[in-house]
Formats: structure tokens, C-alpha cells, sequence
């Protein structure tokens, strides 16, 4: 079976481990049929046998040395138990240490689209409750199955040994139980693939809930939010009983069937001493070892509920371990070039799945060049630099950075050459030094603090009560709106590449305060080709050029001056914005 080879396979470094534990699990259940056997000498020579008195009378030393030998076995057995424990333990944390490892580099070398496609609850639950699931399969539930097995065998075989009829009389329960437990099985498990899809909506609902709980608040939606939880709460709950009532459905038949092995040997066991056919010991060695039979029949049901989560979070683990991007980044240690900067679209085609976002965009943009692009909300700015760093491929014509195409270039050395300010801003919890010196960990902190001041946050940033040791809080709470997308152009500029993107990185800051920036943007002590995203008219009048996007077309290119003279789209925005703040940008560019 693909599962358990895959298992097998990610054993390695622990397998040798994992084979003992497995033998030790063998032996130690084996010996438990040492004790009945003991017993049953034990009757038969000393308490039930013809010679009992005699042999009490005579043989105190054996009497004796059976007893101790009793509880000599029943210690080796518990210190046994203890170290196969330990064994399974180590071997399946280790395992799971190196999956979790592993998946974690797989989750971060996956591409954009599939974090377009996967909720961030479901990869959470994948990387949490289905590793564990698997872990403790490992340790407890395959452990569990082996000592019943075993246990099972070993009894099976002792009994055999004293009288085969009465075996077979024993062995006439098995065939139903196993009837029973696989129509349990097979009604069972696709209700915990459900199950676990139910869960993983759940995590998502919790998960989206507390990262966007202030959106919730704002909105006064927690009443909404409660019910929208409650009812992804009930419906795994309602999942989880009907798995477990399915169980409970099953669970009289398993259980009146495991009970029957004692009436069987009441009446199959007691006919035969009658007879004289097995002796009193014999029939004691059967009772005391018959839990070995009928306990393994009863915890079927149980067993094939946990091999049924088992597989359900094995499939979703293995899914994600196979995942394979279809941008990869080889992270291949090869020099990285600084690259000049020159920015080609050549008949650039892109689409989300099926919708087509961008269609045949051509332009070219020089090395130190600084390009805006404007358009209408949804109209492909943010996809269209997106195609730069190669977040996603084309879907026709290329993309050119330096005359080579993206798809050619080695991922880490193109997305090493680009500094990008995303519209989203994101910042870690941490400070506000290690925030802004992300991409280059060695950046000094006077480093830091200037390229604070080229963004306009240096001044704000002083009057926090911890300066640049402040420690943000997740997705940098604590911070207004436009001080976040400070320190994030902070952090874009602190990596000093030759390509500068910047995706509305201006829109929620004074317009005192981006004219600061764009005078530091001018002024870069670096070379830098600059590709910025806007909507005001004040910061795209001091580009180079200005591409216009409508629809995924580009359609207009040009100066302020001339775009302005053409009285298309960008005069409209001009005229616009112009109207109600008294003309601050003149048809020149200037203020
Ligand atoms: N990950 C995605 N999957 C599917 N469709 C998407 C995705 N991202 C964006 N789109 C769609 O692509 C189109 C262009 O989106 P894009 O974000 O590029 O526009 P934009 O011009 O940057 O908009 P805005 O100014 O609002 O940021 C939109 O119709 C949007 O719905």
C-alpha cells in the first residue's frame, strides 16, 4: 500500500528503531502466555491434580519457583512494555520532527497560486492535528494492532497445543466478528474523510475570525461571526457523533460476540473436563488467557476508527509532501548577479485560472528609470508587477528583466535584484529595527535609521517609547495605516536593489509626508529602476512615464505632460483630483 511504503520511507535515520520496537512488541506479547501456562502447572500439580497433596507436601521448592517465577515474568514484561513504549515514542517523534521539517520548506517553496487555492486553516490543521494524527498512529495505534495480533496468535497456539476441538469450538466467534468489523470499516471511513474536512472548515473559520477581528469589530459583526463559527462547530460535531453512533451501531454485536467466547468456554471447556479430555489446569490456562482471544474481537471497532483517521490525515499530509509548484525555486548557490535594471513586457498575456487579467501588454522600461502605473481598481496593476519577481508565469509573451526572460533566470538571483513594497502591508512581530532590516539581516542600525528617514518614518519612529527596539505586534498592530507603509518602504529600500516596486505604498500617508518620499525616491544613493503603483496624480506627475491600465490593456504611455495633452483616461484622474484641492499639480508637474 503507497501510504504505509511512504511511511516506510520517511522512517529513515529511525527504522532500525522502529523494527526493534516492533520485535520487542512481539516478544512481550508473546511472554503473556507464560503466566497462564505457569497456573495451569500450578493447578495441576499442586491444587486440582490426583497427586496434589502429595506433590504440596513434597514439592514446596517447584511450588515456589513457580510463583516467583510468575512474578519474574510479569516484571520483565512491564520493563519490556516500558522500553518498547519508549521505542515506538522516539522513533515516531523523530520521524514526525523531520516530516514537519520538511513539509514546513515545502509549504514555503510553494508558489502564489497555491496559496490562492489552499485556506490557510486547512495547511494550518495539515501541519498540526494530521501530523499528530500520524504520529500517534505510529506510536499507539499500529503498536496496538501488533500486541493484539500477537497476543491473539500466541493464545491461538497455546490452545491448540492443549486441545485443538476445543479451539476451533473458540475460533467459531471470529468469522462473524470479522464480518462485523468490516462493514463497520467500510461505512466508517469515508464519514472520517468528511470528518476531517469538516474540521480543517473549522481551523479556516477560527483562523480568518481572529486575523481579521478587527474587521469583525469595526463592523460590529460578532453576533455574524459567533453563528458562522457555531455552525461550522455544529456541523463537525454532528459529523463526530454520527462516526461515533455508526460505532455504536456496531459496537452490541462486537461486544455480544466477544462475550460469547466465554459462554463457548463455559459450556465447550466444561464439557471436556468432564470428560477427562483436558485436566483442570488446562481448563484454567483457557480461562485465564481467554481476554487474549475476545479483547483484540472487542477493540476491533475501535482500531478501525483510528486506522480510518489515521488514512484520512496520512492522504492529507502525503498530498502536501507531493505538492510540487509550478514556479520552483531551486535555491540553486550560485553567484548572484546585480542585475542594471532593464524591464521588458513583450506581448504579456496573464490569466487567474480561466479569467484573463492582462492581454498583450508591451512596454520596456530603461535601467534607473522611474515608471508609475495608474489605472482603475481590478484593472491588472498589481498582477502585472507580480509577473516581475515571476509570483506567477505568463500565459503568453514574456517578461524580460536585463533582455532575458524571467522563466530562464535562477528565481533567488532575479527576486535578489528587486525591493518590493506590497499593497498589503505585512510586518512581523518584532522590532521595528528588525522589521525594516528583514531582507538584510546585517543591515546596520544607522543603516536602518537612514533609510527610516528616506521613508518618512525615521521621526515617528523616535517618539515610540522603545525607538527602533519597539516590538510590533502581529501584522505590525500598534502602528497607524500609513506608519506601516513607512517602515515597509523602509524595508524595500534597506535592500538597496536595482529593481523598486512599490505597490501603493503612498495611499495612506499625508501628502506633506509623500512628497518627503518621492523626493527621497529621486535622491536614492543607489541605481534603481523604479515601478511604483499609484492613484494620485501628485505622485505620478514625477515619473519618467506613466503607463495606464484599463482591463488588462494598456491603454495610454507617456509623460504628465503628454498624457495630460492626450485628454484621455489620466486627464479625467487629473481633472479629478484637481477639482477639489485647487490645482496643486499643474499641467508641468510641478507643485
Ligand atoms: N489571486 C487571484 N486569483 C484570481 N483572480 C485574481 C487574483 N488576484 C486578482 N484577481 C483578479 O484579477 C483582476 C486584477 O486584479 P489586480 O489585483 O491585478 O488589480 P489592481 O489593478 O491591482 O487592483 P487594485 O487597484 O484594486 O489593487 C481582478 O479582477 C481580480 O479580481
Amino acid at each position: 500500500m503507497f501510504e504505509l511504503k511512504w511511511l516506510w520511507q520517511n522512517l529513515e535515520g529511525n527504522r532500525a528503531r522502529y523494527v526493534v520496537a516492533i520485535c520487542l512488541s512481539v516478544v512481550g506479547s508473546s511472554l503473556t502466555i507464560v503466566n497462564p501456562y505457569i497456573s495451569q502447572r500450578i493447578v495441576d500439580t499442586f491444587i486440582a491434580g490426583d497427586q496434589a497433596g502429595q506433590n504440596l507436601a513434597t514439592g514446596r521448592g517447584l511450588l515456589v519457583a513457580l510463583c516467583l517465577g510468575m512474578i519474574g515474568f510479569s516484571l520483565l514484561r512491564t520493563g519490556l512494555a516500558y522500553f518498547t513504549t519508549m521505542q515506538y515514542e522516539l522513533s515516531s517523534q523523530n520521524m514526525m520532527y523531520n516530516i514537519r521539517i520538511y513539509l514546513y520548506n515545502k509549504i514555503q517553496g510553494q508558489d502564489r497560486e497555491y496559496y490562492d487555492r489552499n485556506r490557510t486553516g486547512d495547511l494550518m490543521t495539515k501541519m498540526t492535528g494530521d501530523l499528530d494524527m500520524v504520529r500517534h498512529s505510529m506510536a499507539w495505534i499500529f503498536k496496538t494492532i501488533i500486541e493484539s495480533l500477537t497476543i491473539f496468535l500466541a493464545a491461538v497456539i497455546y490452545f491448540l497445543t492443549i486441545d485443538v476441538q476445543l479451539t476451533l469450538w473458540m475460533l467459531i466467534l471470529s468469522p462473524p466478528i470479522f464480518i462485523v468489523a468490516f462493514i463497520f470499516a467500510k461505512k466508517v471511513r469515508p464519514m472520517y474523510i468528511d470528518l476531517r474536512e469538516r474540521l480543517s472548515q473549522l481551523n479556516t473559520t477560527t483562523q480568518e475570525n481572529i486575523s481579521g477581528n478587527r474587521v469583525v469589530k469595526a463592523f460590529a459583526r460578532e453576533e455574524f461571526e459567533i453563528e458562522k463559527f457555531t455552525e461550522k462547530n455544529v456541523n463537525y460535531a454532528v459529523a463526530n457523533k454520527k462516526a461515533a453512533l455508526v460505532w455504536l451501531d456496531y459496537f452490541p454485536y462486537l461486544e455480544t460476540f466477544a462475550q460469547g467466547f466465554n459462554v463457548v468456554l463455559m459450556l465447550a471447556g466444561g464439557y471436556l473436563v468432564m470428560e477427562g479430555r483436558i485436566t483442570f489446569g488446562e481448563f484454567t490456562a483457557f480461562s485465564s488467557l481467554i481476554w487474549a482471544v475476545s479483547n483484540p474481537m472487542r477493540n476491533i471497532g475501535i482500531i478501525i476508527n483510528d486506522i480510518q483517521r489515521f488514512f484520512a490525515s496520512l492522504s492529507k499530509i502525503i498530498d502536501l509532501y507531493y505538492a510540487r509548484p509550478a514556479i520552483v525555486n531551486d535555491h540553486n548557490q550560485i553567484e548572484q548577479r546585480r542585475y542594471e535594471g532593464r524591464i521588458e513586457f513583450d506581448h504579456v498575456r496573464f490569466k487567474y485560472d480561466s479569467a484573463t487579467v492582462l492581454d498583450d501588454v508591451s512596454f520596456t522600461i530603461e535601467p534607473g528609470e522611474t515608471i508609475a502605473i495608474m489605472g482603475a481598481t481590478g484593472s491588472g496593476k498589481t498582477s502585472l508587477i507580480n509577473l516581475i519577481p515571476r509570483f506567477y508565469d505568463v500565459a503568453g509573451g514574456r517578461v524580460l528583466v536585463d533582455g532575458r526572460d524571467v522563466r530562464e533566470l535562477e528565481l533567488d538571483e532575479l527576486r535578489g535584484n528587486i525591493g518590493m513594497a506590497t499593497q498589503d502591508v505585512l510586518l512581523f512581530s518584532d522590532t521595528i529595527d528588525g522589521n525594516i532590516a528583514y531582507g538584510d539581516p546585517e543591515l546596520p542600525e544607522e543603516d536602518a535609521k537612514s533609510f527610516a528617514a528616506l521613508a518618512a518614518a525615521h521621526d515617528f519612529i523616535v517618539k515610540m517609547p522603545e525607538g527602533y527596539d519597539t516590538v510590533v505586534g502581529e501584522r505590525g498592530v500598534g502602528l497607524s495605516g500609513g506608519q506601516k507603509q513607512r517602515i515597509a518602504l523602509a524595508r524595500a529600500l534597506a535592500v538597496r536593489r536595482p529593481i523598486l516596486i512599490l505597490d501603493d505604498t503612498t495611499s495612506a500617508v499625508d501628502l506633506e509626508t509623500e512628497e518627503h518620499i518621492q523626493r527621497s525616491l529621486r535622491e536614492l544613493e543607489y541605481p534603481c529602476t523604479k515601478i511604483i503603483i499609484a492613484q494620485r496624480v501628485s505622485t505620478t506627475a514625477q515619473a519618467d512615464r506613466i503607463l495606464i491600465l484599463e482591463g488588462g490593456r494598456l491603454i495610454e504611455e507617456g509623460t504628465h505632460a503628454e498624457l495630460l495633452a492626450k485628454r484621455g483616461y489620466y486627464y479625467d484622474v487629473f481633472m479629478l483630483q484637481n477639482e477639489g484641492i485647487g490645482r496643486q499639480v499643474t499641467e508641468s508637474g510641478q507643485e
